[in-house]
C-alpha cells in the first residue's frame, strides 16, 4: 500500500498548555485533527465552566485562520468539585469529560484527588449524565515501583470505582500494560481506553539502553516490550473500546533535559504519521481508521468527522526542534530520525 484515506481523526486526549506555548503548538493538532479532548491540567488547573469555556476560547483565538477544528473541554476534578460543578459544565455542551489525577501523579496534578471519597455527589452526577470520567490510572503510593503504578492502580482504584458507579462511563487514559489491555477488552462497553502512538511504537529500552532520552520519559512510563506487543495487540484488534489518544504533552527544551526532567512526549505536529507506522508495522493498516476515527466518536456519542485526510508512504525527516514561544524551543518525539508515512491531504 502506497497511500492511505481515512475519515480524518480526532486526538481524545491532548495537552495544549495556555499563553506563547499554546500559539505554537495548537496548528499542528488542527491541521490533522477534527476535534481534540483538552486536557484541564494548567496552572492553575481549569476546574470550573467559566474556567473551560475562558480556556476554550484562548484556544479558539490562536487558532490560524479558517480553521474548523474543534476543541472539546474538560473539568479538573478535585476534592471540592460538586454535583452542580459537573451539571453545569455538561448543559454547557462544550464541556465534554470530567478529568481526574490522582494527587501527585504527574505533571500539574497538585491539585487532583486525594482519596476518590470526596467526590461521590460528582461522580454520581457523571454517571446520571452519562458525562465520561478520564482516568490518569497510576497509584501514587511511594511503596509502589513506578512500573507497576498502572497495574495497582487497577485493583486498588479503578475496580472499586466501577463498582460502586456501574453506569459511569469511564476513559482509562493512556494505557501502557497488558494488565490494563485486559481489564479493558474484559469490561463492559462503558469503559474505554486511549493509547498513544509512543506507547505503540517503543518500550523502556528506547529509553533507557545506551544512554538515558528524556524525551522518551513521560507518564506512565514506557514499559517493556511484553506490554508494547498487548497494546498493538487490542489496538489493532478492532475492539471499538480502544482509540486514539496522543497525550501529546509539550515541554521546553530546558525543561525535558535537565538533572529533575519534565514527563511528557510531543508527538502532536506527526500525531497520524506515527500511528500509521505502528499500524503498519503491525501489519493491520486497514485497522487504522476504526482506531483514530470512529472508535472515539462513538464512544463520546458524538458524529463522526465528515471530511477525510490523506497519507502517503514517504518519507521525512523530523525537524531537530520546533518554537515554542517566548524563544524557547520543543524537541519532537523522534527529532532528526525519518519516518515512513506522511500526511499529504488535509481534506
Ligand atoms: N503524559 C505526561 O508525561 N505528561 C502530561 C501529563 C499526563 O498526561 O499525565 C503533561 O501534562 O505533561
Ligand atoms: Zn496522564
Ligand atoms: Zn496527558
Amino acid at each position: 500500500m502506497t497511500s492511505i484515506t481515512l475519515t480524518r481523526p480526532d486526538d481524545w486526549h491532548l495537552h495544549l498548555r495556555d499563553g506563547a506555548a499554546l500559539e505554537a503548538v495548537v496548528a499542528d493538532t488542527a491541521r490533522q485533527m477534527g476535534r481534540a479532548i483538552i486536557m484541564p491540567n494548567l496552572k492553575p488547573p481549569v476546574t470550573n465552566l467559566e474556567q473551560a469555556l475562558a480556556y476554550r476560547e484562548r484556544i479558539l483565538s490562536a487558532l490560524p485562520e479558517n480553521s474548523q477544528f474543534e476543541p472539546l473541554m474538560t473539568l479538573y476534578l478535585t476534592d471540592r468539585t460538586t454535583a452542580e460543578d459537573v451539571e453545569a459544565a455538561w448543559a454547557s455542551g462544550r464541556v465534554k469529560a470530567v478529568k481526574l489525577y490522582p494527587a501527585g501523579a504527574t505533571t500539574n496534578s497538585d491539585s487532583g484527588v486525594t482519596d476518590l471519597k470526596h467526590c461521590d455527589a460528582a461522580i454520581e452526577a457523571m454517571a446520571r449524565l452519562g458525562m465520561p470520567l478520564l482516568v490518569h490510572g497510576e497509584v501514587t503510593d511511594s511503596a509502589i515501583d513506578i512500573f507497576d503504578r498502572e497495574a495497582v492502580f487497577i485493583e486498588r482504584v479503578m475496580k472499586p470505582l466501577i463498582e460502586r458507579h456501574p453506569s459511569l462511563r469511564v476513559v482509562f487514559e493512556h494505557i501502557t500494560t497488558a494488565d490494563a489491555a485486559r481489564f479493558v477488552s474484559e469490561a463492559p462497553e462503558n469503559i474505554a481506553a486511549t493509547i498513544t502512538a509512543h506507547h505503540l511504537l517503543y518500550n523502556r529500552n528506547h529509553m533507557l539502553v545506551g544512554g538515558i532520552r528524556p524525551h522518551y520519559y513521560c507518564l506512565p512510563i514506557l514499559k517493556r516490550e511484553r506490554h508494547r506487543e498487548a497494546l498493538i495487540e487490542v489496538a489493532t484488534s478492532g475492539d471499538p473500546s480502544f482509540f486514539l489518544g496522543t497525550d501529546s504533552a509539550p515541554h521546553g527544551r530546558d525543561d525535558k533535559e535537565s538533572a529533575c526532567g519534565c514527563a511528557g512526549a510531543y508527538t502532536a505536529f506527526a500525531a497520524i504519521e506515527f500511528y500509521a507506522m505502528a499500524f503498519d508495522q503491525a501489519g493491520a493498516l486497514d485497522r487504522l481508521e476504526g482506531f483514530a476515527s470512529h472508535h472515539g466518536p462513538d464512544f463520546y456519542r458524538l458524529p463522526r468527522n465528515a471530511d477525510s485526510i490523506t497519507l502517503k508512504r514517504e518519507e521525512w525527516q523530523v525537524p531537530a526542534e520546533l518554537p515554542f514561544g517566548e524563544g524557547k524551543t520543543l524537541v519532537p518525539l523522534c527529532a532528526g530520525d525519518s519516518l515512513p508515512w506522511r500526511l499529504v491531504d488535509t481534506g
